[in-house]
């Protein structure tokens, strides 16, 4: 039998037309394209493009935003089913227990045609932020507010989230990370779900495994490990020895580390640039220095340490962003997946398309 290579590191597993990484370079590319050039794009385009493989013209971008906006809506009996929610669980668990319901008022639910998956991948991306904000509205009594039509996906989610219409650069942040969350090629969360296609298990099905593996502190639960981290540092006096003690603990550092990239995220980059810009909009420039300080020691630090640099991965600065967007930290991971779920629709139909079960050895020891 072949070597094991624990956690499947450097392993290649399939071939994907969806994103492209150099992990030495500091390269993203969803379909060809690199993440610079996607940022500034709406989140609607990038979801065409990721799910359908090609940047939409005029038509099929307004086409699709439509039927996005057509099914944004959830149904009174989900509403219903929300608000019988304990909200002492996370919120991670809430939507993944929602969007376990809402297949269970999906009548194609089971049904695995190319249209009926069509159908159900319209659904799921324009009823995450919905049901999002329906949800964390619902653990503090409020009642969920209707889609605005008028507003991109980014900013009706925050609309539905405060009820109050974001300032264009809030706007701007929300579309970008929904953009930058997207897609990461067999990230963990990915290649769960890809697993659960390969067997042909349905669309949601395969996303619910997806959200599982999303909520992992190692994963897309980091973003909100940087935003406990961010209030319990509380000053930017505090953070030297805040890092050195979780250093010398052998504490990781929630946002730092990648099992890809060896150099810096570019989402993190573009995130960054977005922080600051909300720093200053805001006239608070205290989250930002705060992690730009935690960011410059790991970088200079860690060297003496460890003989090597940690730099920022894509939950680092997204979280510096949710706190100048007045984001709660339990929302984080749900947040991610909102943004997400285009990128794991595009791995369920990419598997379906041309399957072999997954299915790895074990080494018996
Ligand atoms: C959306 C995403 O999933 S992005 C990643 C989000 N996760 C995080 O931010 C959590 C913190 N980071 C980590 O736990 C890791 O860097 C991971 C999970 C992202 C990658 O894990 P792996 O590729 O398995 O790397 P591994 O955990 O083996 O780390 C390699 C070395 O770097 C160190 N290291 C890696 N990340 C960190 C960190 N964030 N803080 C401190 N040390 C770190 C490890 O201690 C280890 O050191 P050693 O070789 O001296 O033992
Ligand atoms: O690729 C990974 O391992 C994690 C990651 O950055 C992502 O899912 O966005």
């Amino acid at each position: 039998m072949e070597e094991m290579k624990k956690g499947l590191e450097g392993v290649v597993a399939l071939d994907t037309k969806i994103s492209f990484i150099d992990g030495i370079q500091g390269i993203l590319m969803y379909r060809g394209i690199k993440i610079e050039d996607l940022a500034d794009l709406s989140y609607d385009a990038v979801s065409y493009l990721l799910i359908n493989g090609n940047i939409p013209n005029e038509t099929e971008l307004l086409e699709y935003s439509q039927e996005i906006k057509k099914n944004r809506q959830i149904n009174g009996k989900q509403i219903e089913v929300l608000n019988e929610f304990d909200f002492g669980i996370e919120a991670l668990d809430g939507l993944r227990t929602a969007i376990s319901c809402t297949a269970h008022f999906d009548l194609e639910n089971n049904h695995h045609s190319p249209d009926a998956n069509k159908n159900k991948s319209i659904r799921l991306v324009a009823k995450f932020p919905t049901i999002v904000a329906a949800l964390h509205r619902a653990s503090f009594g409020q009642e969920p507010l209707e889609p605005n039509d008028e507003l991109s996906h980014g900013a009706n989610f925050l609309y539905m989230l405060t009820g109050k219409i974001p300032t264009e650069l809030e706007a701007e942040a929300m579309e970008k990370d929904l953009i930058l969350s997207a897609e990461h090629e067999l990230n963990p969360s990915t290649f769960s779900l890809r697993i659960a296609a390969s067997t042909l298990s349905d669309l949601y099905s395969a996303v619910i495994c997806g959200l599982c593996t999303l909520k992992g502190p190692l994963h897309g639960g980091a973003r909100k490990g940087v935003m406990d981290m961010l209030d319990e540092v509380g000053t930017i006096e505090n953070v030297q020895s805040y890092v050195l003690d979780k250093l010398e603990k052998k504490e990781k550092i929630m946002g730092f580390g990648h099992r890809v990239y060896k150099t810096y995220d570019p989402r993190a980059r573009i995130y960054k640039d977005v922080a600051k810009r909300l720093s200053i909009e805001k006239q608070d420039s205290s989250w930002f220095d705060m992690a730009e300080e935690i960011e410059r020691i790991l970088y200079h630090e860690f060297v003496e340490i460890r003989g090597k640099s940690l730099y920022p991965n894509v939950d680092f600065y997204s979280a510096v962003v949710y706190k100048y967007l007045d984001i709660p930290a339990e929302l984080a991971t749900s947040i991610f997946a909102i943004g997400r779920v285009s990128g794991w629709i595009a791995h369920c139909m990419e598997q379906y398309a041309d399957n072999r079960v997954i299915r790895p050895r074990a080494h018996f020891v």
